[in-house]
This record gives C-alpha cells, sequence and structure tokens, in this order.
C-alpha cells in the first residue's frame, strides 16, 4: 500500500512559528532551506564555520550568520545542511556540545545517522526532510509558488510530535506544496544513494558519454552528438516528468517508439540489472558508506582525480561552447 502523502493543510504550522531555526550550512540546500524558511516568516539564523566563503552570500541575501556553536545554542531546530562527509565531526565539536534538551536535530538525508556516524542525544528529536529534488530548485520553485516533494522521517520523538513539527517544517521550505511522503532513515538513506549512483547521476551520465562517444567514435560531429545525446536529453525527461513514459512515447514518432522497444533492452541488458543489484547490496549492508568515509579521510584521491579527469571530457568542452550560444540558458 502506498504511503501517506501530506500537504500544507495537514501540517501544524504553530509548531513552528515563533521558533528559531539554524541552518548550519549555506550550500545547495543551506540557501534554499534559509531563504524558505525566512520567506515563510520563521526565525532563522545561518550558521557557518570561520572564513566561510558563502557566509557573505547569505549577509547579501538578508540573514542573520554566526558560528556554528552559538547558531545550535539558541535554536529550537537545528537542520545539519553541510556536506554528509564533513557532519559527523562538526556534529561532535560545535553541535552536539550547543544542543538545547528538547529541540530538534533535523538532516535533509539519512547517510550519518543510519550509518552511526552521528549518535544524538536520547533528550532531543531527531527528524528528517529530504527534499526529492536539488537545492537551487527547492529555491527556485519555492519563489514560483511550488514546491519540491519531500520524504519525512522521524529518528527518535523526544517531545510526542516529531512528525507534525517535521511537516511544518517541509511546509516552511515549499515541500508540502506539492506532498510530503513519510519513510525511514533507512529507507531514505539506501534509495537515495540508489537513486543517485545507478540511474540520476552515475546511470545518466554514463549513458550520455557512451551515446556520445559512439557516435563521435562513428564520424559524427561532437555537436551533432551533443544536441542528440545530452540536450534533447531534458527535453524527453521533461515529458516523463509531465505525464510518465506513455506521455513521453505519445509525443515521439513511432520509428522513435519501436526503437525504443527493440533497443533499450539491448543497452540496459541483464547484466546492467545485475549490477544494480549488486550496487544496492553494497550500499545496504555498508560497503559504500564505508568506501566514501575513507576516501575522504585519505583527502579524496580517487574523487578529485575523476573530478579533472570528467571535465576534460570531449562532451564538457563541446557543451560548453554550445552552451554559450543558447541565449536562454543565460541570466
Ligand atoms: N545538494 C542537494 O541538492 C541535496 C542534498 N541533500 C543533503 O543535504 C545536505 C547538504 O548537502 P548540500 O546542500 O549538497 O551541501 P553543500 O556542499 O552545498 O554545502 C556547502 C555548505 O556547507 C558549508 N560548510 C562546509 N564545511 C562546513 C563546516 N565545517 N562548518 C560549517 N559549514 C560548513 C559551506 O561553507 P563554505 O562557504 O565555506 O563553502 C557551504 O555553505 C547533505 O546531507 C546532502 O546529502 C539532500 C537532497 C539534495
Ligand atoms: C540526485 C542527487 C541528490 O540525491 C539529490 C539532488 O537529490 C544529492 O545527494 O544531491
Ligand atoms: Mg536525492
Ligand atoms: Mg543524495
Amino acid at each position: 500500500m502506498m504511503s501517506k502523502m501530506y500537504y500544507e493543510q495537514d501540517a501544524r504550522w504553530e509548531l513552528i512559528q515563533g521558533k528559531t531555526v539554524a541552518v548550519i550550512g549555506y550550500g545547495s540546500q543551506g540557501h534554499a532551506h534559509a531563504l524558505n524558511l525566512k520567506d515563510s516568516g520563521v526565525k532563522v539564523i545561518v550558521g557557518l564555520h570561520e572564513g566561510s566563503k558563502s557566509a557573505a552570500k547569505a549577509r547579501e541575501d538578508g540573514l542573520t550568520v554566526t558560528n556554528v556553536a552559538q547558531a545550535v545554542a539558541c535554536a529550537d531546530i537545528t537542520m545539519i545542511l553541510i556536506p554528509d562527509e564533513k557532519q559527523a565531526n562538526v556534529y561532535a565539536t560545535e553541535i552536539a556540545p550547543n544542543l538545547k534538551p528538547g529541540s530538534a536535530l533535523a538532516f535533509a538525508h539519512g547517510f550519518n545517522i543510519h550509518f552511526n556516524q552521528i549518535v544524538p542525544p536520547a533528550n532531543v528529536d531527531v527528524f528528517m526532510i529530504a527534499p526529492k529534488g536539488p537545492g537551487h530548485l527547492v529555491r527556485r520553485v519555492f519563489t514560483e509558488g511550488k514546491g519540491v516533494p519531500c520524504l519525512m522521517a522521524v529518528y527518535q520523538d523526544f517531545n510526542g510530535s516529531t512528525q507534525d513539527l517535521a511537516l511544518a517544517y517541509a511546509k516552511g521550505i515549499g515541500g508540502a506544496r506539492a506532498g510530503v511522503l513519510t519513510t525511514t532513515f533507512k529507507d531514505e538513506t539506501e534509495s537515495d544513494l540508489f537513486g543517485e549512483q545507478a540511474v540520476l547521476c552515475g546511470g545518466v551520465t554514463e549513458l550520455i558519454k557512451a551515446g556520445f562517444d559512439t557516435l563521435v567514435e562513428g564520424g559524427y560531429e561532437p555537436e551533432l552528438a551533443y544536441f542528440e545525446c545530452l540536450h534533447e536529453m531534458k527535453l524527453i525527461v521533461d515529458l516523463m516528468y509531465e505525464g510518465g513514459m506513455a506521455a513521453m512515447r505519445y509525443s515521439i514518432s513511432d520509428t522513435a517508439e519501436y526503437g525504443d522497444y527493440v533497443t533499450g533492452q539491448r543497452i540496459i541488458t541483464e547484466e546492467t540489472r545485475a549490477e544494480m543489484r549488486k550496487v544496492l547490496s553494497e550500499i545496504q549492508n555498508g560497503t559504500f558508506a564505508r568506501n566514501w568515509i575513507l576516501e575522504n579521510q585519505a583527502n579524496r584521491p580517487m574523487f578529485n582525480a575523476k573530478r579533472r579527469q570528467e571535465a576534460a571530457h570531449n562532451i564538457e568542452i563541446v557543451g560548453t561552447e554550445l552552451r554559450g550560444m543558447m541565449s536562454w540558458l543565460k541570466k
């Protein structure tokens, strides 16, 4: 059975009204949560470290900025929105010693709780509101009067109303305009990691590059390969986003639809599906989390090398040139 979906009218706004939210971090999610909450009438303090690059931006945006310890000390809700790999250390040194008993600790992703990198004290509420979209869209769609759907989970219910508090928080960032689905920290963490690795980020970028490389190796112009494999991806995904696969297939030619049916399964084969199951099991058994934690402890040798290699791929060079000519992409 489908989990219950909550909307704005289900939220008990009085639980967050008059409260102070410390948003720790002012990056992709941080700026969106802080600004959306402020626009919803919630008191927000942004907590950042000494010498933070984003502090000036937060102040320019009209927010109060302090160090992390001070922000946490006066907060009723502390939302941790710094990178996952930095959270455990900042939690131990600056957040835990300043958490008010009876306050709430909140996350937008369950990694650190689920994999035991953060173990909260028993006298706080612990919840998650995880927007199912990038932070910049969480802000953009809010300013357009819409919202990004969110997952909601409660890990610890000290005050007895943590789920209602979480829902009020989701309303404050605009998520309840689109719908808020209940889940657990475990299910959000595992499904989010799987989705971004196998489908949304890892899967899609490798698929696009493989298509681009095949066309270029076949003698076609890189510009043509870029339009075909990357640019048009958004247009096709937009149709699926709006109406599912059937709506996309309604809009494309029957030739494309026939090609879709006969070729798709030659690309995503049983071998690919078996590998997906392996990826999922390595997420579930903690192998991925351990590797990511160790990679950071080693100062990211693999991550940094891969970032450099990926930036040098021909599709990025051609894409930068072509996007420079797309007047509609310029601010
Ligand atoms: N990115 C996304 O859209 C999504 C992210 N999430 C989750 O949200 C959380 C935040 O991710 P994301 O928004 O990508 O994070 P970002 O990488 O965008 O966070 C960067 C922010 O954290 C600050 N920061 C870095 N180190 C510290 C520190 N030691 N103390 C205080 N502030 C610090 C940075 O400051 P500085 O100015 O110095 O760089 C910057 O303001 C994660 O749990 C993630 O999994 C969930 C859904 C989607
Ligand atoms: C898809 C990547 C994501 O999970 C997200 C934007 O939802 C993330 O961790 O950034
Ligand atoms: Mg995600
Ligand atoms: Mg994620």
